[in-house]
């Protein structure tokens, strides 16, 4: 706490804690060894929210999985989404007959997930599931949006930290956080 005590005064009050964020990774982690027993999953990193998890929960996965990376946004420096989801990179590697699971840091609207799921399933893939640290389902626009893997159900705030930005700022703090409306005022 005391390293980031700057940031986290812009903070109203702190929502996980990086110890509870390690044991949930952990059981994901063991739960996706399960699923996945005898399977190779190509884990997609969606940058840039998911980083932080994404490589906490792959060291919690004890199978041969593969990494590739895409990078999507839609928020710019709002906290409100643009609803139009850019690709700003995307994977390396082609996906056909493969169990692909999407690694997201947060579902809000589900706007973003929608999008890259049906993307995705149009390039052939055998499986695709979505593992999600956090889901906020009262800002849910996308109902039927199935979100496989989920950390923590969180309310309607705009959150930050462990991979969550506001405007790219904050995502190195170590737990997660309520940002104060006062950061943001009403963007
Ligand atoms: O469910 P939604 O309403 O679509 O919101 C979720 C998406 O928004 C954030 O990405 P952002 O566009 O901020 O890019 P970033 O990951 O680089 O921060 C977050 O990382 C998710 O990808
Ligand atoms: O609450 C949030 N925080 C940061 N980024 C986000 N992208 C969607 N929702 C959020
Ligand atoms: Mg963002």
């Amino acid at each position: 706490m005391e390293q980031s005590a700057k940031i986290y005064e812009d903070l109203d009050r702190i929502l996980v804690t990086k110890e509870e964020i390690a044991e949930k990774v952990r059981e994901l982690g063991q739960k996706i060894t399960k699923d996945y027993a005898g399977k190779e999953p190509v884990l997609v990193c969606i940058l840039k929210g998911a980083v932080l998890f994404f490589s906490d929960l792959m060291r919690e996965i004890d199978l041969p999985v593969t990494a590739d990376f895409m990078a999507i946004s839609s928020y710019g420096s709002a906290t409100k989404t643009s609803g139009v989801v850019r690709v700003l990179k995307d994977l390396d590697k082609d996906i056909v007959g493969k169990d692909v699971i999407i690694v997201e840091d947060i579902v809000d609207t589900g706007v973003t997930l929608n999008y890259l799921k049906s993307m995705l399933a149009h390039r052939g893939a055998a499986s695709i599931r979505i593992a999600a640290l956090l889901d906020k389902t009262a800002r849910r626009t996308v109902p039927d949006l199935k979100v496989d893997y989920v950390c923590f159900d969180i309310p309607d705030a705009f959150v930050v930290g462990y991979g969550l930005d506001y405007d790219q700022t904050y995502r190195n703090l170590p737990d997660i956080g309520v940002l104060s409306p006062k950061i943001y005022g009403d963007k």
